[in-house]
């Protein structure tokens, strides 16, 4: 990806060579690579096994999990957060695999609406929760530092599995938690 920065920026009509610009395809490379890191993860090595035997049957939620991501059409960022919620269904997964499962996702080139899609089935999965509800915050900078340029609106998407989908109350439950 170096030499494809070093392009880049000859391609924007910089002089590669001043001081500043010396080292920044390399750093750029690097940069990219973090940001889309979640390519070379996978949801057995992000969960590590932490899963434990649980009788409980109530609502286990994570809100405000802060997320980072890049939007598959532009490559800018989108910035928000994601809240998720489980009812578990004879195990409980480690809090930290949470935000870990988002992370994986969000490090990956995005769209906000497959992204919640793929936390919530993964924890489904994973679980095999009798319920998941996601939703995730988010603002695209392709929206607001180009394009149409709006700096205030929010992009909100939801996924809701098992007793998330079927039933109003826990549907409920889960948006007041998270207010
Ligand atoms: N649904 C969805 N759209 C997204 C997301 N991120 C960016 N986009 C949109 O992807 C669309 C791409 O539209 P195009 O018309 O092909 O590209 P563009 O000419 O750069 O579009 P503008 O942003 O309107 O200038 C835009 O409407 C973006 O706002 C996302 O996470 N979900
Ligand atoms: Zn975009």
């Amino acid at each position: 990806m170096k030499e494809q920065y070093a392009q880049i920026i000859e391609a924007i009509g910089e002089d590669l060579q001043r001081p500043g610009l010396q080292d920044t395809p390399s750093r750029a490379a690097k940069a990219m690579a973090y940001l889309t890191k979640g390519y070379e993860q996978t949801v057995e090595s992000v969960v590590n096994n932490a899963l434990f035997p649980s009788d409980c049957s109530e609502m286990v939620l994570v809100k405000d999990i802060e997320l980072y991501s890049l939007c598959e059409h532009h490559l800018l960022p989108f910035i928000g957060k994601a809240h998720v919620a489980y009812i578990p269904n004879g195990k409980v997964l480690g809090l930290s695999k949470i935000a870990r499962i988002v992370d994986m996702f969000a490090r990956r080139l995005q769209i906000q609406e497959q992204l919640t899609v793929q936390v919530a089935e993964t924890i489904e999965r994973v679980t095999g929760a009798a319920g998941v509800g996601v939703i995730i915050e988010a603002k695209h900078m392709c929206m607001m530092m180009r394009g149409v340029e709006k700096q205030n609106s929010v992009m909100k998407t939801s996924a809701m599995l098992g007793s998330f989908r079927d039933q109003q109350a826990t549907r409920t439950e889960f948006l007041s938690l998270i207010r």
